[in-house]
């Protein structure tokens, strides 16, 4: 029977709300569902409120739903809508909010609490057609993309203090049709088509899952738990969110997971379809890290490209990876940036959003099995993050496992999620479907009082706060005990009190159940299931290939160094400024030539001084990025070392030439073909010489405080056995000057310039320079090869 024809607003406390146009209503109970509603509200356990305004002469009905209880997990959202919008019908004859607060005496408790100042639609708009379209209920994932849609075209704004309306525009409020749907956020409008593409579905399971870690104290170490016993699972086509307060032990999990970490304080098991990691999962797995891990220098396009280059199999051609590299940019909706540097902390590049989606696309770009995502959504907008949460849920129906740790979620991220973990301190609070947490957490006695986002909600109950959300029994028998310690200030029991509650109910309740779920063998045939199992790495590409990009790359990431204008002024001031004071000098003479020893010294100390320093930073500044790529296995480590050794060596041949032609000729050296390319010779010989020494340095200790201290020792070490300063060297101490590439270097530019004018310059005498020569070989392999091994005994996420 059509009793009215309405328009009302449904909103559910978690801030997601819905506009629908009803006008056929039918219910047999209205007063009983009223009064229901209207005291369950006031009662902790109660979901549902319903509001009616008479404002400017319209019907407006606000619906408000703060969860499930047992039996409305039953129901589905549009069966309780029918019925909420039965009452709303039964509330027409209402004549003010004040009378619906008369009728339980609640009216005051609940203005108090939700405020809901206005809210208002025209009955002629909204369901006066009587069309079919009136009678039709929207379902919630469009419905709320509808009223952030509708909020803005009719220019109300939406929060927990209530809508705002401007009244002129009452009337003119329009209803909302699916035309209205912007198409970027509308569910399932964008698919991606690489992600369709097959992949092996990866079931992931972990049982007591247990992480220690060794804190170092100044008197003795101490064993500190970070995850306690944590059980779950997550199926291909399913998102996985892990919440929890900061420090509750999310990203440690997900790195356990993630097959990240490999340390012996971890028990517990973790199975891959039902098999232990193995190397050859490195290629499945996709995992963005927190801290957004890019080149800075690169744009959006190069990043993806040399990722899917590096990454993709020699099955695929050049030009389809790179072409899979523009499918992501689309997927991504990143075309608009595809050109811009992704920027840092000193160069402003794409934003946060994008970035974050770079770092996503990186991973997919290989269309990953599992994909994990630690914080993907932190930092950003709501509507941004909403994009990429809607991203991942993508993904996820194109048969993907997706694991995702969230910090704190709008209400309408976290219905996105299919499955949820909630830690605290490290302990397993809750794993089950997000969608039923709620009502979890009401059946062990905890319920909001007041409007609350769900995810909100949960986290303050991780805390162990209980602000709000209603007191269990059992801790509120602890509280009346008088037990000073359960007791908080504001008679509600102490945060430690409330997890540890949490924990035991969790484990009382749920925990075993979902152990045994566990046992269950996943439905895959065997020869499937063994696939994630192999005993050998699998590299994208061959050798050669990673080398030729990873050379093209690095040289692409420098080639603002290579052209810096502040390194070539600063060379090429010093080239004068040594050049007018040593200007034309005479070797004819003793004083002269002195003086122009003094000049070779001083070459043979600058060239061996700032490539050391400039090599230090390299394998520290890319220690993430090598971690990250390496835990995925996308080159070989050989292949990275080489090309980015190689990779700089133009600019170091550019840069010293520049000097040398400077110096050269302005300070009067030996004037001949052969003497002047000898030079630029020693000179190269000693830089890369003393560039392997920075890497070793770099390399060996990781941290650049340390390594420009242990730097800075050396390279003053080493200039003063230079030969220049001190003649008479005490036996003990004078084979350290052997190891010093200024003092080959030094010798062999004497060599060069005097070797026909005398037999020793200062004390040095005059040779073949072969062992000066071959030293300096020496330390260029010596150097790197102490660096590449020193990278090898690092760690690597899985390794
Ligand atoms: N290797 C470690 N050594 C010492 N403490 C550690 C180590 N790894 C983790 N922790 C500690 O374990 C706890 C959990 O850390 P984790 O990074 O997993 O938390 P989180 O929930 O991801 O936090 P956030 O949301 O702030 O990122 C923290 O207290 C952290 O300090």
């Amino acid at each position: 029977m059509c009793h009215t024809s309405i328009q009302y607003i449904y909103c559910d406390l978690y801030s997601v709300v819905h506009l629908y146009s009803v006008d056929c209503l039918s219910h047999s109970k209205l007063p009983e569902i009223l009064h229901g509603k209207l005291l369950n509200f006031i009662c902790p356990s109660l979901h549902c409120l319903l509001l009616k305004l008479s404002l400017f002469g319209k019907n407006v009905v606000v619906i408000m739903e703060s969860g499930n209880d047992s039996s409305g997990l039953a129901r589905t959202k549009s069966e309780q809508l029918v019925e909420s919008a039965a009452a709303a019908a039964a509330l027409k004859s209402q004549p003010s909010i004040d009378s619906i607060g008369k009728v339980d005496g609640g009216g005051t408790s609940l203005t108090r609490k939700s405020s809901w100042r206005m809210v208002a639609a025209s009955p002629s708009r909204g369901g006066g057609g009587g069309s079919s379209r009136n009678t039709h209920i929207r379902k919630t994932s469009s419905s709320s993309v509808a009223l952030s849609r509708a909020s803005s075209s009719m220019d109300f704004s939406f929060s927990f203090t209530g809508f705002t309306l401007p009244a002129d525009e009452i009337s003119d409020s329009k209803p909302f049709s699916d035309e209205d749907i912007p198409e970027d956020i509308e569910a399932g409008n964008h698919k991606p088509k690489f992600q369709a593409e097959p992949t092996l579905p990866i079931y992931l399971k972990f049982t007591d899952v247990s992480y220690k870690v060794m804190i170092k104290g100044m008197t003795k170490n101490e064993e500190k738990d970070i995850l306690k016993g944590i059980t779950g699972a997550v199926n291909p086509g399913e998102v996985l969110a892990l919440m929890g307060p900061s420090g509750s032990g999310k990203t440690s999990l997900l790195n356990l997971i993630g097959g990240r970490l490999s340390q012996p304080r971890i028990s517990g098991s973790i199975t891959y379809n039902d098999l232990p990691y193995s190397k050859c999962l490195k290629s499945k797995i996709g995992f963005v890290t927190q801290d957004d891990i890019l080149s800075p220098h690169l744009t959006v396009k190069e990043t993806l490209t040399y990722a899917a280059r590096l990454k993709l199999p020699n099955t695929l051609t050049r030009e389809q990876k790179e072409k899979r590299a523009l499918d992501v940019i689309y997927e991504l909706g990143l075309e608009r940036c595809q050109d811009t540097m992704i920027g840092g902390s000193f160069i402003r590049g794409v934003s946060g959003g994008e970035r974050k989606r770079v770092c996503v696309g990186n991973e997919i770009i290989i269309n990953p099995s599992l994909l994990f995502l630690d914080e993907p959504t932190s930092g950003l907008d709501s509507t941004t993050a909403l994009k990429i949460v809607q991203m991942l849920h993508d993904i996820a129906e194109a048969g993907k496992t997706v694991v995702t740790t969230i910090h704190q979620p709008s209400s309408r991220l976290f219905h996105k999620f299919d499955k949820l973990i909630l830690l605290g301190k490290g302990s397993l609070l809750y794993f089950g479907k997000a969608s039923e947490a709620m009502d979890y957490f009401q059946h062990i006695g905890c319920s909001p009082l007041i409007a609350m986002n769900p995810a909100e909600f949960l986290l303050d109950l991780a805390n162990g706060n209980l602000n709000d959300v209603s007191v269990p029994s059992e801790l509120e028998d602890k509280v009346q005990i008088g037990n000073a310690q359960a007791e908080t200030r504001n008679g509600k029991p102490s945060p430690a009190l409330v997890q540890e509650y949490l924990v035991e109910s969790y484990e009382n309740r749920v925990a075993e159940i979902e152990k045994k779920k566990l046992l269950v063998p996943i439905p895959l045939d065997e020869e499937l299931k063994s696939k994630v199992h192999c005993p050998k790495r699998q590299w994208g590409t061959s050798w050669s290939e990673q080398y030729s990009i990873l050379f093209s790359r690095g040289f692409k990431e420098r080639r603002h160094d290579y052209f810096s204008w502040l390194r070539i002024t600063q060379v090429l001031s010093t080239a004068i400024i040594l050049g007018l004071l040593w200007w034309q000098s005479d070797a004819n003479n003793m004083k002269g030539l002195q003086d122009q020893a003094g000049l070779l010294f001083f070459i043979a100390v600058f060239w061996g001084f700032f490539p050391v320093f400039t090599a230090i930073f390299t394998f520290p500044q890319e220690r993430a990025m090598l971690t990250k790529e390496r835990a995925t296995d996308m080159y070989r480590l050989s292949a990275y070392f080489l090309a980015r050794t190689t990779s700089d060596l133009p600019l170091d041949l550019v840069l010293p030439v520049l000097f040398l032609l400077v110096v050269y000729f302005m300070a009067g050296l030996r004037l001949s073909v052969g003497s002047f390319f000898l030079t630029i010779l020693t000179v190269f010989l000693c830089i890369v010489a003393a560039q392997g020494l920075g890497l070793a340095i770099g390399a060996t200790l990781m941290d650049l405080k340390r390594a420009t201290t242990l730097a800075s020792v050396t390279v003053m070490t080493f200039m003063l056995a230079g030969g220049f300063f001190v003649k008479r060297v005490p036996i003990f101490i004078s084979w350290i000057r052997y190891l010093s590439f200024n003092y080959h270097t030094y010798k062999l530019l004497l060599k060069v310039q005097y070797e026909q004018v005398a037999p020793s310059i200062n004390g040095i005498r005059i040779d073949s320079g072969l062992t000066e020569v071959v030293a300096l070989i020496a330390m260029v392999f010596g150097y790197r090869l102490l660096a590449y091994l020193s990278l090898r005994r690092m760690k690597v996420g899985g390794a």
